[in-house]
């Protein structure tokens, strides 16, 4: 199967390299074009442009940071839809809010071309084993043919019906998954005041009801206050507030979302944008130090 792959950031490149490992024919695209050439080592062909990609390829995947390079990437000069066209399938697994994927929806379909959205759930290391969640939305006929790479790149795929549901699902896991980051950073600097053993509190929450991997994995580094990025900070703030919004759509109150989102934007403002989103711990234990003075 010949897939093109535009994005080669964190995910994206893990995600290409798989598909290359297990005998995809892939055509890579990056803005920062030299990006290209590690995947070309492992035997990727490079597009010039997102264009140029899409009219050498029945089927793209697209995988890019945010709402404005997924626009941008599409309808930009040289972008996809300039050769989007009858019997061509493009996804997007970026995490996206419901509006960009609709609006990209509609412009691939109006000129004949199938759409997908399939964020995904899972980071850096399940992105390299091929390990990923996927949820999908949109085309169901694209979603079948694409199933042989998501089975490649993911453990498990959903099939979520319409175009959005992908989206808000990828919004609202990821909202969680935010608010559960700040409260692991406030319950190691409690331990930490109160005279406990940081490392005795992760050895505890592992053998109970509240175990889970992120914990594992992140909490150590945390506590080393090393956060080499998986996820990056910058990725993370924007789907808390991707999320709000969703939940002010909806008139959804969220006031764990959004205490948890102001501690992302206050380390972003302290340019920890680019490390993992557990560089947060920076920002709760900073304020933790000016309370207690
Ligand atoms: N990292 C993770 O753990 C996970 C991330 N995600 C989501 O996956 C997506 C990618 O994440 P990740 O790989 O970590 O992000 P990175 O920041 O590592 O990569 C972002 C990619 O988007 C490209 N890009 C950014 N802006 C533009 C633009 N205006 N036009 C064209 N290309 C652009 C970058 O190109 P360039 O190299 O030129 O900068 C790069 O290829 C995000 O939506 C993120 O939320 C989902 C699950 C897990
Ligand atoms: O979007 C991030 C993730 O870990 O999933």
């Amino acid at each position: 199967m010949e897939v093109g792959f535009l994005g080669l950031g964190i995910m994206g490149k893990a995600m290409a390299v798989n598909l290359l490992r297990n005998g995809f024919s892939v055509t890579v695209w990056n803005r920062t074009l030299s990006k290209c050439q590690e995947l070309v080592a492992q035997g990727a062909s490079v597009g010039e442009t997102p264009a140029a990609v899409v009219n050498k390829c029945k089927y793209t995947i697209a995988m890019l940071s945010d709402p404005s390079a997924a626009l941008s990437v599409v309808f930009d000069k040289d972008g996809v839809l300039e050769q989007i066209c009858t019997g061509k399938g493009y996804v997007d697994m970026s995490t996206v809010d419901a509006d960009t994927s609709s609006k990209i929806s509609k412009a691939i379909t109006s000129k004949g071309g199938y759409f997908l959205e399939a964020p995904v759930s899972g980071s850096k290391k399940p992105a390299e084993d091929g390990q990923l969640v996927i949820l999908a939305a949109g085309e169901k006929a694209l979603y079948e043919d694409m199933v042989p790479a998501f089975n490649v790149l993911g453990k498990k795929s959903f099939f979520l019906g319409e175009v959005g549901n992908g989206a808000k699902m990828k919004l609202v896991v990821n909202m969680i998954m935010g608010s559960m980051m700040n409260a692991l950073s406030e319950g190691l600097c409690l331990a930490d005041k109160s005279g406990l053993s940081q490392q005795t509190l992760l050895d505890v929450l592992e053998l109970g009801a509240i175990a889970n991997p992120m914990f594992k994995l992140k909490g150590p580094a945390m506590i080393q206050n090393s956060y080499p990025p998986a996820f990056p900070l910058k990725h993370q703030q924007k789907d808390m507030r991707l999320a709000l919004a969703l939940g002010d759509e909806n008139a959804v109150s969220m006031p764990i979302a959004a205490a948890s989102n102001e501690a992302f934007k206050k380390a972003r403002s302290l340019g920890l944008g680019d490390l993992d989103f557990s560089a947060v711990h920076e920002v709760v234990k900073a304020a933790k130090d000016s309370d207690s003075a």
